[in-house]
């Protein structure tokens, strides 16, 4: 296998300086257990996140924000009908929506939500291997909403998702790969205390989101998020004790990463 090529600094610096000039309204529809940190994230690296889950009011608001995530983790048929409404008026506008797959191929219903959600044009999909993999139909094999299988391994189910969606496809994990179907990105960073607090993944999957608003290059957009999710995990766990302080360390180096520094360290 040829190893992708590592996102230069430079290109994450002009995204995250793009975002925060921007402050993208982020519509989230998201599972229960991620709500605070998902929002606590998207407001440390410089976006505004609404977390607008009623049916009656999710088609109103998608066609308002810069990005919608739709994020299956806790699906059920009010929040699955508050979904179908929000990626309707978000395509009719012209919004790009981020689809997180949690758990998909493990369950039927939401892997059924799933496909459906695939033939209505994500611009990005963020998932761990295992529902990449499944996603892309190459088999199941996640453990609840946890990866069995390495980054890697689902780099190529990653690729033909990609070009039969039209999304760009983060696969995470210990590297993440980040592919349009034709040019694929790696981004190194990140830690494994990420996989021991709950929400990271869902966290990144926003921040992809974020960085899609607007954006000119949606490769270049949701590889920066990556980045830049992976970096502030990195420094994070260099200055925390365990998950419980992690949050709190992670938040901060969402806030504190600075373009400058970005720039610097390509130097
Ligand atoms: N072994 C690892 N080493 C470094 N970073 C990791 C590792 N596993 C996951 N991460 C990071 O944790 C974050 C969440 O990814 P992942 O665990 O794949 O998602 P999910 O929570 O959806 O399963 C990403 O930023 C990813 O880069
Ligand atoms: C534990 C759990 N159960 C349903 S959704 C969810 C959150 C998964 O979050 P992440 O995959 O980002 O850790």
């Amino acid at each position: 296998m040829s190893h992708p090529p590592t996102l230069p600094f430079v290109v994450i610096a002009d995204e995250l300086e793009r975002l925060r000039a921007e402050h993208p309204l982020v519509h989230v529809l998201t599972n229960e257990v991620v709500q605070e940190i998902t929002a606590n994230a998207l407001l440390a690296v410089g976006a505004a996140p609404a977390m607008i889950v009623a049916e009656e009011e999710a088609a109103e608001f998608a066609a308002l924000a810069g990005a919608l995530l739709i994020n299956i983790g806790t699906l059920y048929p009010a929040r699955w009908a508050a979904m179908q409404q929000a990626v309707t008026a978000a395509n009719a506008a012209g919004v790009p929506w981020t689809l997180d797959p949690v758990a998909v191929g493990v369950l039927g219903y939401r892997t059924a939500a799933c496909r459906e959600l695939l033939t209505q044009h994500p611009a990005a999909i963020r998932g761990n291997a295992s529902e990449i993999l499944a996603l892309a139909g190459w088999g199941a094999s996640g453990r609840g909403v946890d990866s069995t299988a390495g980054s890697a391994s689902a780099l190529a189910a990653a690729e033909q998702l990609a070009r039969t969606t039209g999304a760009v496809v983060a696969v995470t994990g210990e590297i993440d790969y980040i592919t349009d179907g034709e040019t694929t990105w790696a981004t190194p960073w990140g830690h494994p205390l990420m996989t021991r607090v709950v929400g990271t993944g869902c966290a990144l999957s926003a921040l992809v989101a974020a960085f899609t608003a607007h954006t000119g290059n949606r490769l270049n957009a949701v590889a920066a998020a990556c980045a830049v999710a992976g970096i502030c995990g990195e420094r994070a766990q260099s200055a925390c004790d365990g998950p419980g302080s992690f949050r709190f360390s992670f938040l901060d180096a969402l806030y504190v990463l600075s373009p400058k520094q970005l720039r610097e360290l390509s130097l």
